[in-house]
């Protein structure tokens, strides 16, 4: 898992921290991973170029000790102060010890295009409201590839917003980020994280001093615990079953893929409720699901998967469905029939265009704000908000926030949506909290994408549902399932 901590919580540890350790210790941890992870990128240190990009504060320091020690081991160091007066005074002092020499503004770009390695060191949490004057012209030209050398950024992108993955005006793109102590919202969520490019997360014994964490990132072994797991005495019955209300006579291939996807949440039963013409394509591809005309007529079910393609009609079904008082996942049409607040367990998977909508907002406005209005939402309806995109975020009325790390371009396509809303029902229905089914959903949905990638190119929502069995059980380390 990752942890992921505000600017706030990351400065009281530091000082908590800070008042055990000798002066400047806890930057030169800082500084030690970040040498390691400089040298490992570069082809041998001696005789490298390194370019450093030095801001005001503690960031050029890290910068500026950073390129003081790989000069020291034989690089060619240069830096560019963006308020030479203001520089890091200790870590100037060192990198002038070892020999680096100072960029006037005339040679910064012909230093940047012979550089083998750029450190950015312009702005780290300290940063607010991206980069203006000189250092929007660096990063300009790093961004249009003005140098051949790798550009990493020291803690994060300089001019992303560190807490909510928001770029509010000119920052660098990064090729590797050397992170410390902690993870920061601007790594994980969009538009920001695009701009960070490979993560190196350095540790400096900030751990003990951080509260738990609000903002997480599942990995593999923390989704395997998770999973429903059937035991010895589970039945059909015991292991959940889900409702599906999706599909139209315009749209019957979204119920047959949520159908799929409810059939490998690991629900034991999935009942569809929809016209008899599209319960009929359903039955052909999946005979072991059992179908009604209505919510009332398909019988019991521990939880509702509602509205993938289905149109504008069947308001009354909607309603029934959402007002039986069971845990509830409302997806794409269903999401006109939300009422006031949720009352019971909720998960709505609206990707920006339908959030832009339902908060009466742009979509572009949804897209540079993802956190925010996903957080929004959650509040808002009193329901768990997995916003659809290129990092799927999966927010919980209490402030909580997941960030799914297995998304792929791969999945957008038509579809795939209908898939993750039977999957992360039939989850629900096995009796995950909302949270969890959004997040176990969203994470085996995005791991089957990238497989489906991998052997067919360009994959089809049902070839990522095809991929549904192996990714739970390669997760489940159990050859067949249980
Ligand atoms: N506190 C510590 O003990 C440690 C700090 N570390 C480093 O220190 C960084 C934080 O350092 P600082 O708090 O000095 O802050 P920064 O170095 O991130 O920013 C410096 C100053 O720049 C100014 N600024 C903010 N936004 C700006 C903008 N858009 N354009 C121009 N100037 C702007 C602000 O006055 C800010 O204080 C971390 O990101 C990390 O790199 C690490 O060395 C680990 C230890
Ligand atoms: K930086």
């Amino acid at each position: 898992m990752i942890a992921v901590h505000t600017v706030e919580e990351i400065r009281a540890a530091e000082k908590a921290l800070m008042a055990q350790l000798p002066a400047g210790a806890l930057m030169q941890r800082a500084v030690a991973g970040l040498v390691t992870v400089c040298a490992r990128l570069l082809d041998g240190v001696y005789g490298a170029r390194v370019v450093v990009l030095a801001g005001a504060g503690s960031n050029g320091g890290d910068a500026l000790w950073a390129a003081a020690r790989l000069a020291r081991r034989g690089a060619h160091a240069q830096a560019f102060l963006l308020a030479p007066e203001k520089a890091h005074a200790e870590g100037l002092a060192a990198f002038r010890a070892a020999g680096g020499r100072l960029v006037e503004p005339a040679g910064a770009a012909d230093a940047l295009a012979e550089a083998d390695l750029v450190l950015d060191g312009i702005l780290g949490i300290g940063g607010r409201g991206g980069l203006r004057g000189d250092a929007a012209l660096l990063a300009g030209l790093l961004r249009a590839g003005r140098t051949a050398g790798a550009v990493v950024a020291v803690d994060l992108p300089s001019g992303v917003d560190p807490d909510t993955g928001e770029t509010p005006g000119a920052h660098v793109i990064a090729d590797h980020t050397v992170t410390f102590g902690t993870g920061k919202a601007a790594l994980v969520v969009d538009p920001a994280a695009a701009a960070a490019g490979v993560l190196h997360p350095v540790d400096i014994g900030l751990e003990p001093y951080l509260p738990e964490p609000r903002l997480t990132v599942l990995d593999d072994a923390d989704v395997a615990v998770l999973l429903p797991d059937p035991g010895r005495e589970s039945d059909k019955y015991s292991r959940g079953v889900v409702g599906v209300l999706a599909g139209s006579g315009q749209f019957p291939g979204a119920a047959v893929l949520a159908v799929g996807g409810a059939l490998h949440g690991g629900a034991g039963m999935v009942r569809y409720a929809g016209p008899e013409s599209v319960a009929t394509e359903v039955r052909a591809r999946w005979p072991e699901a059992i179908a009604g005309l209505s919510p009332d007529a398909v019988g019991r079910v521990q939880a509702w998967t509602v509205g993938s393609g289905l149109g504008d009609g069947r308001g009354d079904d909607v309603h029934a469905a959402l007002g039986a008082g069971l845990p509830v996942l409302v997806d794409a049409d269903g999401l006109r029939w939300l009422p006031e607040r949720f009352t019971g367990p909720a998960v709505l998977t609206p990707h920006a265009g339908e959030l832009a909508r339902l908060l009466g907002v742009e979509r572009a406005e949804v897209e540079a704000r993802r956190l925010h209005h996903a957080r929004q939402a959650a509040q808002r309806w009193n329901a768990v908000v997995l916003l659809k995109g290129s990092t799927t975020v999966v927010a919980a009325p209490d402030g909580r926030v997941r960030v799914n790390p297995t998304g792929t371009s791969a999945l957008a396509s038509a579809g795939t949506g209908d898939v993750l809303a039977g999957l992360a029902g039939s989850l629900l229905a096995g009796g995950l909290s909302p949270f969890d089914a959004g997040s176990v959903g969203a994470y085996l949905h995005g791991l089957a994408g990238r497989r489906a990638a991998a052997s067919s190119g360009y994959p089809s929502a049902g070839d990522a549902l095809a991929e549904l069995p192996g990714v739970v059980r390669s997760l489940r380390g159990v050859v067949g399932g249980g």
